[in-house]
């Protein structure tokens, strides 16, 4: 089998054929690389860059897969709308039967706005405000994962004042190294994340004793991109302790929520397949009888969808070579903020290899004026200004973290579905970024 990286002392060359065959979205044909069976230089003529792109197949698939490995149990798939918030991604992931787990009212906004069932959804975050929960609860919220006592007592509080009973379970904090990167690792004592596992059962104990709570299950979420399958299986340990305590003392829980966290491939990792993850958890919750939550998010979109962005200017100097290209950190903030690499790949495939003229090693920046604002480093490509590049990888925590700072405006979004195209949300306009600020009127 092809390798897909090879490091040299120049720098890192990534075989793009051999990269994609790893991407069911993406694939080179006569080497023009296509999503599904769009090129990608069609997509750059109808829309311009930068742009992202999904694919609907793929953002389907892995929701197949998920509710496949784990048919034999009672389970409800959340897809984790932060990843990507699209009202596109989310209404076929609505349409496909998923449930949601939110973080703000914006995303259950988006999740209703998207033709999605509040009744299948979870509502997590550690600072949810008394509108907040009044809105999740006149809409018919599935379930708050309460992560604090005092957010406990604002939910019984808004509950009674709207003379309703609120679901809820207890996200436990496990004390799991995710052995993820540190930004993104949850389940650690020293993470403003969940209820401590120690403090649980006193809190369940204190929940039962309010007039307006409904305890309906347990959840437990320790971080992103786990590429290992035993944090996951010593975090559920621990949750299924939890659970056999509470019911020795009364607390009956409808389901268990498990948290999203699994790991993708993004170049040569190699992640938790989905049959290992289904293996190493099922024996333990197909005993509990307990309906199973699962709230993946990056785990969905991330490979479903890229980064298009055009070479502007190629600036080689003594040093390094820079191509600075028309994305940014602002577009994409993975490499600035946690150091993630990503995969850069041509949109035709030049006909030279990595051994040839032309490749030479290039820092893939941004236009912004920012040191960090770099989208790979050191990656060997034979560059040309006005190609066109696709940074793979880039459907989760692309566009949702992405900003307009140094006036950018964010890119436009695109969905594929087989030979189809549509634009699911265009280019912002300049206009538009400072359209509801107003000069100073000196009274
Ligand atoms: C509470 C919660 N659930 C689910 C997710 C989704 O995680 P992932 O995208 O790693 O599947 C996150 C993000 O880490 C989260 O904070
Ligand atoms: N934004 C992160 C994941 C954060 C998950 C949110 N709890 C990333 O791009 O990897």
């Amino acid at each position: 089998m092809t390798t897909v990286t090879t490091q040299t002392e120049q720098g890192l060359y990534i075989n793009p054929e051999a990269l994609t065959a790893h991407l069911p979205a993406l694939n080179y044909r006569n080497d023009a690389l296509h999503m599904e069976q769009v090129s990608i230089t069609e997509l750059v003529d109808c829309y311009d860059t930068p742009c992202y792109v999904y694919s609907k197949q793929a953002i389907l698939d892995v929701y197949q897969a998920y509710t496949d490995s784990f048919a034999s149990l009672k389970h409800q798939v959340c897809y984790a709308v932060k990843a990507n918030s699209n009202l596109a991604v989310l209404g076929v992931l609505a349409q496909a039967g998923a449930g949601f787990d939110i973080v703000s009212r914006g995303e259950l906004m988006r999740v209703l706005a998207a033709g999605g069932d509040a009744a299948r959804v979870v509502f997590s975050g550690v600072g949810k405000t008394y509108g907040d929960i009044e809105y999740a609860l006149t809409q018919g919220i599935g379930c708050f994962n309460v992560e604090s006592i005092s957010e406990l007592a604002l939910i019984n509080e808004v509950a009674q004042q709207l003379d309703k009973s609120a679901p809820i379970s207890l996200r436990v904090n496990p004390n799991v190294d995710a052995k993820t990167h540190p930004y993104i690792s949850t389940g650690l004592k020293d993470n403003k994340f969940g209820i401590t596992h120690e403090d649980a059962v006193a809190v369940y104990e204190q929940a039962a004793a309010l007039s307006h709570i409904d305890i309906v299950g347990i959840d437990c979420h320790i971080g992103s991109q786990l590429t290992e399958v035993e944090p996951f299986v010593a975090a559920l340990d621990k949750v299924i302790e939890l659970i056999h305590t509470l019911r020795e003392k009364g607390i009956e829980l409808r389901h268990m929520d498990l948290g999203g966290g699994l790991g993708v491939r993004y170049i040569d990792e190699t992640p938790v397949s989905m049959d290992e993850f289904a293996a190493a958890l099922l024996p333990k919750l197909s005993e509990l009888g307990l309906t199973v939550f699962f709230e993946p998010g990056r785990s969905i979109v991330a490979n479903a969808g890229v980064l298009l962005t055009r070479v502007d200017v190629l600036k080689p100097t003594e040093h390094k070579n820079f191509a600075i290209v028309d994305a940014a950190m602002n577009d994409l903030i993975r490499p600035a903020l946690y150091q993630a690499e990503m995969a850069v790949i041509p949109s035709v495939l030049p006909s030279k290899g990595i051994d040839t003229d032309g490749t030479q090693p290039w820092d893939i920046v941004g236009a912004i004026c920012e040191t960090g604002d770099f989208l790979a480093k050191g990656r060997l490509l034979a560059l040309e200004v006005g190609d066109t590049l696709a940074i793979t990888g880039a459907g989760a925590y692309g566009f949702t973290m992405s900003s307009n700072y140094n006036s950018r405006p964010r890119a436009s979004e695109v969905m594929v579905s087989g030979n189809h195209h549509q634009l699911i949300r265009p280019r912002e306009t300049i206009e538009s970024l400072y359209e509801n600020e107003t000069l100073w009127q000196a009274q």
